[in-house]
């Protein structure tokens, strides 16, 4: 019998405990596909004797020296499943360099420093994975890192984050306002207690820089996203986005462009977006997640399944723990990730979009010239306008009136300058949402 591939798995947490299942439960069928044996030889968790259900591992195997042991002899792969940026890079700069495979689930770290774990993989020849870190159990990375490598991807279109397409779902479903979505969203388990990260769009702009890495071959970090969240997202922004036939999706963007001198750009950004219903992802509902790759040769390729969770996301680490065991069998590692494009990121100022913007404004004559005349002097053309009563006031009176307007193509910093003009407009009341439109309609 072959010897076993010895894990240190680091976490035993949401997605760690499920790792451990997965691991017993299929331990035959693994053993049979890679050709050895896997074997846990230690559990680091931040505190020992917590009651972790029925796990089926022995007690003995848990520590709280994480550090001690990663550099222990009998270790070959290392399982990160902890998360944030420190002491994880610690670790598994140490364990890379010490030539132990790493699979690993920390977006944060991976969009934060990404390149200090690649750097010590290549310096300890050692194999990097990281499948479960964006879109959980969405086979998603090797498609871009392997199966595209022959073809060039220009755009890269997602939805990333299970727990805000959840209250976005249900605001859209039930007509709820986002603090009763996310209260439902926190009591079914998707939502962390601390929600921030997912509602202000932190945890979609790390797999968003993730993702814009592998399929432009150029290092992104999480500070070259333009980041928005959702937390502003009303209830009429919704029923808005209804009357237009459109829903509203926290959207992640990667795109190749080019800047004024013709050098080849990208950008990469998260915010939430009105998207036609026809749009492949408007019916993209629950927590689930997709992803959908434009590229030359292969077209429009779509990715969808579930993007959190512990199963799910244990699913991912368990085919990334496969193939390195079978590297290490085989003696050879992946090759390296080819991050050799060095493109310039563009500014948001510079993004192209349309966008639909509401406005509570005095209803007397003169009113809609008034605010096109604001929108024409930044050369923001507009597309659609609608008026309706935001009162209940008699029209003409000067009463408050709902003006939606939604504009063409206009770059980012334009219709900035244009809301800042409008906000400083006597006979605009308030500027009540701004929210950028998506896809052809
Ligand atoms: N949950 C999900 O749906 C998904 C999670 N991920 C990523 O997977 C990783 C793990 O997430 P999740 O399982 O949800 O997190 P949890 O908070 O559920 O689990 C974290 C685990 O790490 C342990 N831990 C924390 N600090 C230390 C430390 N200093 N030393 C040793 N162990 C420590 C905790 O120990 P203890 O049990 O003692 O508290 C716990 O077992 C993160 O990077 C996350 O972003 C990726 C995709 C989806
Ligand atoms: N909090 C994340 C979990 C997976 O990455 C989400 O809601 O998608």
């Amino acid at each position: 019998m072959t010897s076993p591939v010895r894990l240190a798995l680091l976490g035993c947490g949401t997605v760690g405990s499920e790792v451990v299942r997965l691991l017993h439960e299929q331990s035959t069928d693994l053993t049979a596909r890679i050709g050895a044996p896997l074997e846990i030889v230690g559990i680091a968790v931040r505190r020992l004797g917590r009651d972790r259900g029925a796990l089926p591992v022995d007690e003995a195997l848990f520590t709280t020296d994480a550090l001690g042991l990663i550099k222990r002899d009998d270790v070959d792969v290392v399982i990160e499943v902890v998360g944030g940026i420190e002491p994880a890079r610690g670790w598994l700069v140490e364990a890379l360099r010490a030539g132990k495979s790493v699979v690993t689930a920390n977006k944060a770290l991976l969009a934060e420093d990404g390149a200090a774990l690649h750097d010590a993989a290549a310096e300890g020849r050692a194999d990097l994975y990281y499948e479960a870190s964006v879109a959980g159990a969405i086979p998603l990375l090797r498609p871009l890192r392997d199966s595209l490598h022959g073809d060039r991807v220009n755009r890269v279109t997602g939805i990333v984050n299970g727990t805000t397409n959840f209250i976005l779902s249900a605001m859209d479903a039930t007509g709820a306002g986002f603090a009763e979505a996310l209260e439902e969203a926190t009591e079914l388990g998707y939502a962390e207690a601390d929600p921030t990260a997912d509602v202000e769009g932190f945890d979609a702009a790390a797999k968003a820089a993730i993702l814009a890495s592998l399929a432009f071959h150029t290092r992104i970090t999480a500070a070259d996203v333009h980041r928005e969240g959702i937390t502003e997202v009303t209830a009429a922004d919704v029923a808005s986005a209804k009357a237009m036939g459109c829903t509203i999706k926290l959207l992640c963007i990667a795109a190749r462009g080019r800047d004024a001198a013709g050098s080849e750009t990208v950008s990469v950004r998260v915010h939430p977006a009105m998207i036609p219903l026809t749009h492949p992802l408007a019916s993209v509902g629950d927590a689930f997640n997709a992803v959908f790759v434009e590229a030359e040769a292969a077209g429009q390729l779509m990715f969808y399944g579930r993007g959190a969770g512990g199963a799910p996301t244990a699913s991912a680490v368990l085919g990334d723990v496969v193939a390195v065991a079978r590297n290490r069998l085989a003696g050879v590692r992946a090759a390296s990730e080819s991050a050799y494009a060095d493109l310039a990121v563009r500014p948001m100022g510079e993004a192209l979009t349309r966008y639909h913007v509401s406005l509570d404004v005095a209803d007397r004559p003169g009113v809609l010239a008034s605010v096109a005349g604001v929108f024409a002097r930044h050369d923001v053309s507009i597309a659609t306008v609608r008026q309706g009563s935001a009162g209940g006031g008699r029209p003409g009176s000067g009463d408050d009136a709902e003006l939606v307007i939604v504009t063409h193509m206009a770059p980012d910093a334009a219709l900035a300058a244009t809301v800042g003009e409008l906000h400083g407009l006597d006979i605009v009341r308030s500027v009540t949402s701004v929210l950028r439109v998506e896809g052809e309609a």
